[in-house]
């Protein structure tokens, strides 16, 4: 911020030129904003520093921000100077973030006063907000006019390191170009040194007008409420001390009052607030027949905007009623009033529309392009936009600041996007609805966690599946062109027809990439090695059934495993056999996109659980098959094994850990059709003939092969035939078997080795299967399986075994039984390869619009109270007289009523019973 060339282009204001200076004075460089923070403490000692420093550190200390670490490699652009802007700035920086704030305007002119809540008293003085403004709240009334806010909030960014640019504005994202460059921002003057920063989290807190792109906004109307605010120099003269402020007062408590305003001046109001700050400020709900019968709208219109259009407002008449109301309402007291001038430099009065506000429907987004994420996350009334006269603004604005703080920390820990979220969108649901009541009253413990501020709150009530759109990530289909890649030769009879195979593939790719977005190590490119891992497959899995999968006890080096745990929750859970052999995604050169197709086909449609049009799948994948078989890409286990001829997806079964076709699986003996499970394998034929065996199951085969013994698995035919000698000597004695977690693996143990043993020394011979009902009693389906495989990254060779071998550990009864015709494509399926994109939201994905939506009226409800006092219900009528004066005892000790209005309202400060000179409520003046 100091150096001349971080200004290139911007204004600052005269803080921003005081800071430079006492920056070279003190020989501290702001750019190194790290450190910048502690060098200005060692240099600037005096006690008055000291104290502040004191107050800083001790913000500092929280654990929240981890001692400056918890987001030290991130960069934030913070859109917005205004008070949330900044707010949230001085967090980004308290957790190491690097930070940089622009804003267009050149300087901080605002007069109108805010009000503030407790907690904002409390946060700004933790802050040091006395040290900077001495007379920071020090009247009975809590508000500060938005300029001096934002100047405390500005010096303390300052000392954070953050780099402000004023003068600057923001045009727009700019998505990264590729390579090493990241997102971007548009700004004017373009030459200006803000252009070149690259970040990955956006704070927009542009104020109400503001909307960033792929933020959808809602438009909360009430009944039509004219406001008016206007600020008069305060010369503060002891005759201007001595009048008093008007926390407010409402028409229906204090008719006479109102009535005699009207009769006398013609200025006929609902409400009225004054607040004696940097100016006289006076904020009033004017009715719409007054101002017409004053000229002050010149015509009337049904439609606001254009009854409140600048044309159709007399600025004139705008100023005299308005002063006129000043003067009335403060008994003719405040001498020469005389207008402040706004940041035009006109005279500062203004009259707005209290009918509208505006919310957003999201507060965050993470857009992903060229692989670099965004976080993008709304602050202030870009957010929210508050009915400002109860002070909602700052504090629902400070509070939504804290909220996106918290977002940025675990931004900065890894936590998925999702998951982010996810969790941001269940804390906006409870923005619109806090009040002083229902927030926590230990204001000294309010953090950045929003569970110091937020009782009771739920951080997980909208889930990572309800947020994916979300999460904008590359359309990949979008940017590829779709070239057909397949020529179906056409059948006999029958017309040529070129099937564009490549978009099915890419539509499939597509849903993939969508559904596994934003989880870690997943990075779904093509339908064949972007599935190695296993970590993709597990990712869709949990994308879908979240509590099916322990994403955390995932390790994407133990390849076999964690495809082990994909394959059979996808066929215990969907009923999806595998393609291939766990232990094969750790040693096949390369994956087999024709199988990866297939399955990933059958998960598709078994997670999106679409029903297709039968008939329109299977050219698709016909021809895709042919294609890829036909191609010298055939590898071995596309060869049946008993008949060594061409062995199609379709028709393949497996067994024994070899693919054939099903209609070869004989018994060699009597020729009849094998099952699994009820086969073994014939010694004497010396090649391992399949020979159906007359016993029912359980039964198990074991054959000798070579020097080492194969034992197999029925259910997970991958076990243990990939071993090799050396490997055979790796497994774990039998003694490490759970003894009543028996499996095919474990079957030394249960004797039945010795059977085999026992049999013949050198041929092996036929056991029965083991597994099956008898020994263990059936046990439910578990709800959640957690990967228990906790194998050190480091060495997944030797865990792999192991691994597998947890998994034969389970019951036999919680594993589903292969099928073979699990294999083929129902028609349906087929019909859904071929179909247009299936890439259906779920229904639960639309519940964070229904959410807000129901907290629409809610919040309607809520807002709806202010619009008029005298268009007030009885019931509302009632919640007001509940209200206590603030002289009376602390609310704290009242019952409360009213739930939803907040006892700090300027409007409930008054009371009908009120015997003053106009019954007007009149309090201690605060400056
Ligand atoms: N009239 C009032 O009484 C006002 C009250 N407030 C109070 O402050 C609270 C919080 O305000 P906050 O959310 O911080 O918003 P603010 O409106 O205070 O601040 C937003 C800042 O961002 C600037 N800005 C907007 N668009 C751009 C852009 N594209 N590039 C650069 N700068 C831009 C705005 O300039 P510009 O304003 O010129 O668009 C403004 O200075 C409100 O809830 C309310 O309580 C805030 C503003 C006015």
């Amino acid at each position: 911020m100091c150096g001349s060339s971080r200004l290139n282009g911007s204004a600052p204001t005269k803080t921003q030129q005081n800071f430079i200076e006492l920056c070279r004075h003190l020989k501290v460089e702001p750019r190194d904003y790290k450190h910048f923070y502690s060098k200005l403490k060692d240099r600037l000692n005096y006690w008055k520093a000291k104290d502040l420093w004191q107050k800083i550190d001790k913000r500092a200390a929280h654990p929240d921000y981890e001692q400056g670490q918890a987001c030290h490699q991130h960069k934030c652009l913070v859109l917005g100077a205004g008070p949330c802007g900044l707010r949230t700035a001085i967090e980004l920086a308290l957790l190491g973030a690097q930070v940089v704030v622009l804003d267009k305007r050149v300087s901080f002119m605002r007069n109108n006063v805010l009000h503030l809540w407790l907690y904002t008293i409390r946060d700004l003085l933790n802050l040091g907000a006395k040290k900077f403004y001495g007379r920071f709240c020090s009247g009975s009334i809590h508000h500060i006019s938005i300029r001096q806010l934002q100047l405390i909030l500005l010096k303390l960014a300052l000392i954070l390191g953050v780099e402000v640019h004023t003068g600057v504005t923001f045009e727009g994202l700019l998505e990264p170009a590729g390579g090493s460059t990241g997102w971007r921002a548009q700004v004017s003057p373009g030459s200006h040194t803000a252009a070149a920063f690259e970040f990955d989290v956006f704070i927009s807190a542009g104020g109400g007008r503001y909307v960033p792109d792929g933020f959808k906004i809602k438009e909360l109307r009430g009944k039509l409420a004219i406001g008016i605010t206007a600020n008069f120099v305060n010369r503060h003269t002891k005759q201007e001390a001595q009048v008093q402020e008007i926390s407010g007062v409402a028409r229906i408590y204090n008719q006479k009052f109102f009535q005699e305003l009207q009769s006398e001046i013609g200025v006929d109001l609902e409400n009225i607030v004054y607040y004696k700050d940097d100016t006289h400020y006076f904020v009033m709900t004017a009715k719409k027949g007054s101002l017409l019968k004053k000229g002050v709208i010149k015509q009337d219109f049904p439609d606001v905007n254009q009854l409140l259009a600048p044309a159709n407002v007399n600025q004139e008449a705008l100023q005299e009623y308005a002063y006129d109301a000043a003067d009335f309402s403060t008994d003719h007291m405040l001498p020469d009033l005389e207008f402040a001038k706004n940041h035009a430099g006109r005279p500062d009065v203004a009259m707005f529309d209290f009918t509208c506000m505006h919310r957003a429907e999201n507060a965050s987004l993470v857009k992903e392009r060229k692989g670099k994420r965004l976080l993008v996350a709304l602050v202030g009334d870009s957010l929210v936009e508050p009915f400002w006269p109860l002070g909602t603004g700052i504090a629902r604005g400070f509070l939504a600041a804290f909220d996106t703080a918290w977002m940025v920390r675990n931004w900065g820990k890894g936590v998925l996007p999702l998951e982010l979220l996810a969790e941001r969108e269940s804390m906006y649901q409870l923005l619109s609805q806090t009040t002083p009541e229902n927030t926590s009253k230990n204001y000294a413990s309010y953090s950045i966690d929003p569970s110091t501020r937020y009782p009771n709150v739920s951080l997980s009530c909208i889930k990572p599946t309800q947020v994916k759109r979300l999460y904008d990530i590359e359309d990949c289909k979008a940017k590829k062109p779709m070239k057909p890649i397949i020529i179906i030769k056409p059948k006999k009879g029958k017309c040529h027809t070129t099937v564009t195979v490549s978009m099915r593939l890419e539509d499939l790719l597509s849903w993939c990439q969508k559904n596994t977005a934003g989880y870690k190590h997943v990075k779904v490119k093509d339908l064949s090695e972007s599935w190695r891992s296993g970590m993709a497959l597990c990712a869709l899995i949990h994308n879908f059934r979240p509590e099916l999968i322990d994403l955390s006890s995932l390790d994407e080096y133990n390849i076999t495993g964690t495809n082990k745990l994909a394959f059979d929750l996808m066929e215990r859970e969907f009923g999806i056999t595998p393609v291939m052999r766990a232990s094969e995604m750790t040693t096949c050169g390369k994956i087999d996109q024709l199988s990866m197709v297939v399955y990933l086909t059958q998960i598709r449609n078994a997670l999106t659980e679409k029903e297709t049009p039968a008939g329109n799948e299977g050219p698709f994948l016909e021809a895709f098959i042919t294609l890829k078989l036909s191609s010298s890409e055939v590898g071995g286990s596309e060869l049946c094994y008993f008949c060594n001829k061409r062995l199609y997806v379709l028709e393949r079964g497996s067994a024994e850990g070899k693919f054939f076709h099903r209609s070869c699986f004989n018994c060699y003996q009597c020729g009849s059709t094998l099952r699994q499970g009820g086969y073994t394998f014939h010694s004497d034929t010396g090649n391992g003939e399949p020979v159906e065996i007359s016993s029912p199951p359980p039964h198990i085969s074991v054959r000798r092969k070579g020097s080492y013994k194969i034992s197999v698995d029925p259910d997970f035919e991958e076990s243990a035939e990939c071993l090799t000698p050396t490997e055979q000597k790796d497994q774990p004695p039998s003694n490490s078997h759970e003894p009543n977690k028996p499996s095919e693996l474990n079957l030394e143990s249960t004797g039945i080795e010795n059977q085999q043993n026992n049999g013949s020394a050198s041929v092996p011979v036929p056991a029965p299967r083991a597994s099956k009902a008898p020994l263990y009693p059936p046990l439910p389906k578990p709800r959640t399986v957690h990967n228990v495989l906790p194998q050190p990254s480091h060495a997944p060779k030797e865990s792999e075994q192991n691994q597998e071998e947890t998994h034969h550990n389970l019951p036999p009864e919680s594993k589903s039984k292969p099928s073979l015709r699990k294999l083929q494509l129902s028609e349906e399926e087929k019909a859904e390869l071929l179909s247009q994109d299936s890439d259906t939201e779920t229904p639960a994905s639309s519940s964070a619009a229904s959410t807000s939506s129901s907290s629409k009226q809610h919040e309607g409800g809520e807002e709806e109270g202010y619009w008029s006092g005298g268009t007030a219900t009885g019931k509302s009528l009632r919640n007001r007289r509940c209200m206590r004066r603030k002289s009376e005892p602390p609310a704290s000790t009242q019952p409360q009523h009213g739930k939803m209005r907040s006892k700090f309202s300027p409007w409930n400060l008054s009371s009908p019973r009120l015997q003053q000179r106009f019954s007007v409520l009149r309090v201690a003046p605060s400056g």
